[in-house]
């Protein structure tokens, strides 16, 4: 029987073209899927000449694998990964590997990990970023965890990730779930930039009445020269995309909800979790929820229809501060999401390469964008940065942006104009580069109601005060 040399189990939007990719890059590749149309349809997909098979049974899956067996899970995170595991971990063998591609929760992950390793298997898990057309031709792929396995997928993953000036978008991200974190905080930068952009289009079209085309030309003009990204870059041709079934342009036929599959949650829940502040990942988050409250926003709109928009001024250097906010917090938004990963790391012992982080984000994921090539010059200056906006350069960036996005908050926050990741990026950066913070009043507030105590800035030990007067 024909040996292949990897195995991928879910064949749907991101297994099939990971698959193929594998396959294009030299690798014979077996796939399996609960849906048998999917396995019959695979070999008619794949490149001629590369080997590629779909199998009809996960026995004849496992049989068709060469030892040690590299099998990767893209199938949708939670139940059916462990239902996978179920049905084929009997029929492995010692010192097999199973890397689990998909955006699993690192807990998970961490739980899969010991149950295999119980059974003598190896088990990774290895975030993929880039949707259809990166795992087709070029994502950014995050493994972590079992070392001795990650150096025998080596090989294979550099050859199928994006490559930057020659180098493969992909690296080690450290031990045991760290694969996966890293990719879930990938995606809660990826609903902050997200939320940024809408906000930004909101503003052109309202504040300075672009239509489509105009907006098509600004994204363009934005891509083209600091803020190029894949994020840009895509919005960008969102306004080009006429609709089949009206006249008009098909973003304007498309319903304000937005939805979500639970990674920029757990970011939220993680950060909270080990106190980490990410304000404008959080808004992304709940900024969907509240999109989705779409008939009660339809009544309250009707109860306070007063919102006047004034048209700014100076058209175009309205547009051109616009953009330099959204830049200045996007940059805000990684600043945040890199020092979730900067804590973790330390609280998980993940050992999270920062510099190779923002290295392998620079190519094929969804967070793709310039700015990474500062990130990465600004850890290896120090690899030990907790925070990208403590750079110099970076601080530079910043000083040179940051009025246009106080003016653009204000503009927003005046004619009514939701922002709510634009408001809390410029908030932390506030609240972030304040010496001193308003919180001793909170302290004051804890210690009168709660005798929580407080510290003291002229003196070491912790206080507490029989505060008011016996009448209070
Ligand atoms: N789409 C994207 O852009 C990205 C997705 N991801 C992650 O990759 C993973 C896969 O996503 P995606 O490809 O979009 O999902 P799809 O739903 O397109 O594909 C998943 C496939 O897995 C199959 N499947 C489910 N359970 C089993 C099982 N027990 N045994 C065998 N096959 C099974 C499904 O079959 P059936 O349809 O019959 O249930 C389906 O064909 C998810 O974790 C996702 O979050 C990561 C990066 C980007
Ligand atoms: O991982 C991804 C991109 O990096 C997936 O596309 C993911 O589904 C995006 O998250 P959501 O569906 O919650 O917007």
């Amino acid at each position: 029987m024909e040996q292949y040399n990897y195995g991928v189990i879910g064949l749907g939007v991101m297994g099939r073209n990971l698959l193929y990719n594998i396959a294009d890059n030299g690798f014979a590749v077996a796939g399996f899927d609960l849906d048998a149309e999917k396995v019959k349809e695979l070999h008619a997909g794949a490149t001629p000449g590369t080997m590629v098979t779909g199998t009809a049974s996960i026995q004849d899956f496992v049989a068709a694998l060469e030892s040690p067996r590299k099998i990767i899970l893209m199938v949708p995170a939670g139940k059916p990964v462990d239902a996978v595991l179920e049905n084929i971990t009997p029929l492995l063998t010692k010192g097999d590997i199973v890397v689990d591609a998909g955006n699993s929760y690192f807990k998970d992950t961490d739980r899969r990990i010991a149950d295999l390793a119980s059974k003598d298997l190896h088990f990774m898990g290895m975030g993929v970023s880039g949707g259809e057309k990166g795992a087709r031709r070029g994502p950014s792929i995050m493994p972590g965890g079992d070392l001795e396995a990650f150096k025998l997928l080596k090989p294979m993953l550099e050859s199928i990730a994006a490559k930057v000036d020659g180098e493969a978008c992909t690296a080690y991200m450290g031990k045991s779930s760290a694969g996966n974190y890293v990719k879930m905080v990938h995606n809660g930068i990826e609903y902050a930039i997200m939320q940024l952009i809408s906000e930004a289009y909101d503003l052109l079209r309202k504040g300075a009445n672009l239509n489509n085309d105009q907006l098509y030309e600004v994204f363009k003009e934005w891509n083209n020269g600091e803020m190029n990204s894949f994020l840009i870059e895509i919005t960008r041709d969102i306004f080009q995309q006429k609709d089949d079934l009206t006249n008009g342009y098909l973003v304007d036929q498309i319903l304000d909800k937005a939805g979500a599959k639970g990674t920029g949650k757990w970011t939220s829940e993680q950060a909270m979790e080990i106190g980490v502040s990410i304000p404008t990942i959080d808004i992304a988050v709940t900024s969907r929820i509240l999109s989705a409250y779409k008939d009660e926003r339809v009544q309250a709109a009707k109860l306070y229809s007063e919102k006047q928009i004034t048209k700014p001024d100076n058209v175009e250097l309205f547009i051109k501060e616009v953009g330099e906010a959204l830049y200045l917090a996007t940059l805000i938004s990684y600043a945040q999401g890199l020092a979730l990963l900067v804590k973790a790391s330390e609280e998980y012992g993940f050992d999270i390469p920062l510099k190779d982080v923002v290295k392998i984000w620079r190519g094929g994921c969804i967070i793709r964008s310039v700015l990474l090539e500062k990130f990465y010059s600004a850890y290896t200056q120090d690899e030990n940065l907790t925070n990208i906006l403590l750079n110099k350069e970076i601080s530079e960036i910043v000083k040179s942006k940051i009025k246009s996005l106080r003016n653009t908050a204000a503009y927003a926050v005046n004619n009514g104009i939701s922002s709510l990741g634009l408001q809390t990026a410029l908030g932390y950066f506030d609240a972030y580069t304040t010496e001193s913070l308003p919180v001793n009043l909170i302290q004051a507030q804890r210690d009168y109601f709660g005798a929580h105590t407080y510290r003291r800035i002229d003196r070491e030990g912790v206080f507490h005060t029989s505060w008011g007067n016996e009448n209070n």
